[in-house]
């Protein structure tokens, strides 16, 4: 059990916001989207990996880290990335989409299939260096994200939670969904001590995560 305060993380230092940008900055291209483990590219570089619930955002923030405008296909059609994909970052990162999670229309099966890749991926992969949880700011950590969290947990893959769409958040509200999330990562070992806010709208948080990734070693 953690008794971690979670607070959200410090503006980086000047230099480590070049570091991010400069690797941000880099050629970004995307690789190919895999359906099974036997897809995976060769594990020859550091990775680290976007998950979250559908239309959390995923496909928004990875395009604004990487300045493109549709590198991840953003849509309004919650639960269209069903494939893990692979994006380059330099010559030296794989960034990774996970499929969205917690789409209520998804069929059963289909629910099932995304569930086997994930923990495979998780457990299976060792160039993974973390994990990024994508966790909509306006309502904080739902049960539906509960499960991701126990996989990583299991897999001892560090996870750091992004809260989303920050812009749309009121000031009012602001310190109960995050003290919300602080109590909903006590139970998990996995949970880096630290939160990072972010709005793809804004700008805001984007080059804290870009240094972040960036200082990964
Ligand atoms: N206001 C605001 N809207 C956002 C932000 N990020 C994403 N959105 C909107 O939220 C919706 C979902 O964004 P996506 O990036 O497609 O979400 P996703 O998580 O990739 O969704 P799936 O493809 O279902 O996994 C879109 O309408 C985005 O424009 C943000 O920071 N602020």
């Amino acid at each position: 059990m953690n008794t971690l305060p979670f607070p959200v993380v410090e503006a980086p230092s000047v230099e480590a916001m070049e570091r991010g940008r400069k690797l941000f900055a880099g050629r970004t291209e995307f690789v190919k989207g895999v359906v099974a483990m036997s897809g995976l590219p060769a594990a020859d570089r550091m990775e680290v990996c976007f998950a979250g619930r559908s239309n959390v955002g995923k496909s928004t923030l990875i395009n604004a880290l990487t300045g493109h405008k549709a590198l991840a296909r953003t849509s309004n059609t919650p639960g269209r990335t069903q494939e893990i994909n692979y994006f380059t970052l330099q010559d030296s990162h794989y960034l990774v989409d996970l499929p969205g999670y917690g789409f209520a229309k998804a069929p059963v099966a289909v629910v099932a299939q995304w569930q086997r890749l994930l923990k495979a991926y998780l457990s299976g992969r060792p160039t993974l260096r973390r994990a990024f949880v994508l966790i909509d700011g306006r309502h904080g950590i739902k049960a539906v994200d509960e499960e991701i969290l126990s996989l990583l947990d299991t897999a001892a893959v560090p996870f750091q939670v992004v809260l989303t769409k920050a812009d749309k958040v009121k000031a009012a509200d602001r310190e109960k969904i995050l003290d919300q999330v602080r109590a909903r990562l006590q139970p998990h070992p996995a949970a880096f001590p630290e939160l990072v806010v972010t709005s793809s709208e804004t700008g805001a948080g984007i080059e804290t995560l870009r240094a972040i990734v960036a200082g990964l070693d």
